[in-house]
């Protein structure tokens, strides 16, 4: 049995697991950022993960049900709007479409799922069912994955407008309300898990829960790459260059 954490040494833990296997060290997102691909290769990221962003105010919402608590819900809540906004037009999900519209796909398709990567709809399905079938400390550890996110979004914003001419800092702006919503976000998780995960038990399986969704992560990578960049196995179904309009 391993020995109880002092909070310190729980997060130090947490802060190691992202160090070691967050999203930041996929080859893909080198590639991304660095300017190495072509501007199909940067359509299939988009329109892949645009099931991501979709799928977020989803498991939110899944999260927001099963807290007892009013001054939890409020505070949870605030990712739901985050993302779907208060009024049509708003919110990072269209902010996203800002994105993809940008790049020339065309939205309905986009929207509709119809062109994303069999792994793609896996990874974001195991998410939402995690934080349903969890519990609620596992599920909000879960969200910690964005303790490490504004570093790579700072990478990705830099890169992408240096090394893109067909990337504006107006199609990229999902990332810049990102940049302090994911620390104001990330903190309250890291406060709570701090706080309720005082068994070796419980610490234990917050951890495994951040490793999980490290791998949530990174296996949508690992799907991107396969089919986008090598070998280019692009699954029946999934998005090829010239169809559907884009
Ligand atoms: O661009 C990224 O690398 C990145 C990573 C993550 C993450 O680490 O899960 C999120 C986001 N972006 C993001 O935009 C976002 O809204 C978000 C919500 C969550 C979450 O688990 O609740 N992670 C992330």
């Amino acid at each position: 049995m391993s020995p109880v954490l002092s909070p310190g040494a729980l997060e130090e833990q947490l802060r190691a697991i992202g160090r070691e296997r967050y999203h930041d060290l996929h080859p893909f997102h080198g590639l991304l950022h660095g300017g190495h691909l072509s501007k199909d290769q940067v359509r299939a990221w988009a329109l892949n993960r645009y099931l991501y962003q979709a799928a977020i105010p989803i498991k939110d919402a899944a999260i927001v049900a099963r807290m007892d608590d009013p001054a939890l819900r409020r505070i949870w809540r605030q990712r739901i709007i985050d993302h779907d906004g208060n009024a049509p037009g708003e919110g990072g999900i269209e902010r996203w479409l800002r994105l993809t519209d940008g790049l020339g796909l065309p939205r309905d398709y986009v929207v509709s799922r119809r062109g994303a990567l069999p792994a793609t709809r896996f990874a974001v399905e195991a998410y939402v069912h995690f934080v349903r079938e969890r519990s609620l400390l596992e599920a909000i550890a879960s969200s910690l994955t964005e303790l490490f996110s504004p570093n790579i979004i700072s990478q990705r914003v830099t890169g992408m407008l240096a090394n893109y001419d067909f990337i504006s800092r107006q199609t990229l702006s999902y990332f810049d309300d990102r940049l302090t919503q994911a620390p104001r976000d990330a903190d309250f998780a890291l406060d709570y898990v701090k706080r309720h995960a005082t068994t070796a038990d419980t610490q234990a399986a917050v951890a495994a829960a951040l490793r999980f969704k490290c791998d949530v992560l990174w296996a949508q990578l690992d799907a991107l790459h396969f089919a986008y960049v090598a070998p280019g196995l692009i699954p029946p179904g999934a998005w090829r260059s010239g169809e559907n309009g884009a």
